[in-house]
């Protein structure tokens, strides 16, 4: 990925300052399923919006949170997890990421601790959650505990994109918790950013209605 990422529309971060924004971030090894989840999730309005130079991925949502429409942007990568790191950009005001592994492969769970650690050097206090994939290949599995989720204390999820089991619960909770975060971001910095934003908007309307007075005075 760029460094100029901000000039391709799609992936203008500004947008995820709007109130009815929100980005989910997915991380784990390659080929854990990070791309099978969200298109079993997303189905039926599968639409990706494929951004290869850039090896990435945009899945676009709407969600119903509440009494609000939210738009939801997945985004996915394709590739820059082998280098077992991800650009600042990809972590760039995320609401919520999701955390992925085989459970067929141990590697895939054992490095869970490495991307939980980048994440938190960028995203503090994000929400997340633990997603033990393909369970299908092995019912067993779900058997078996796998400690890490429950010492960071993360939610965990086993879920198969393969036949669908938990997916759908588990976008739907982390959609509202991406949404619940950014209402109430408990990380000082986005607090601040909340608070510049609301005040930015507030100020535009403001401005918007004297320009209209002026324009009509019969108005004012
Ligand atoms: N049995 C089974 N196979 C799965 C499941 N989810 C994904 N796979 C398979 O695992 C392989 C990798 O899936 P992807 O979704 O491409 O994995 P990814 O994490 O997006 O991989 P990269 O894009 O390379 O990082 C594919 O062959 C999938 O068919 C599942 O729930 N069960
Ligand atoms: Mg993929």
């Amino acid at each position: 990925m760029a460094d100029h990422i901000g000039c391709i529309p799609e992936l203008d971060q500004k947008k995820y300052d709007a109130r009815e924004q929100v980005k989910i971030i997915c991380l784990g090894d390659s080929a854990v399923g990070k791309s099978k989840l969200m298109e079993r999730f997303l189905m039926d309005e599968f639409r990706p919006q494929q951004l290869s130079t850039y090896a990435l991925t945009l899945y676009k949502h709407t969600a119903n949170v509440g009494n609000k429409t939210v738009t939801v942007d997945f985004w996915d990568t394709a590739g820059q997890e082998r280098f077992q790191s991800m650009h600042p950009s990809y972590y760039h005001k995320a609401h919520a990421c999701i955390m992925v592994f085989d459970v067929q492969r141990k590697i895939t769970y054992k490095n869970l601790a490495n991307w939980y650690k980048e994440l938190r050097e960028y995203r503090p206090e994000i929400p997340c959650c633990v997603v033990a994939n393909k369970i299908d290949a092995d019912l067993k599995v779900t058997q078996r505990s796998f400690s890490f989720a429950k010492k960071q204390g993360l939610p965990f999820y086993f879920v198969s994109a393969a036949d669908g089991t938990n997916v759908v619960k588990m976008f739907r909770e982390m959609i509202n918790r991406a949404v619940d975060y950014k209402q109430n971001p408990s990380d000082f910095m986005d607090e601040v950013l909340e608070e510049l934003e609301n005040f930015a908007l507030e100020k535009k309307e403001e401005n918007s209605e004297d320009e209209l007075k002026a324009e009509s005075p019969e108005l004012a």
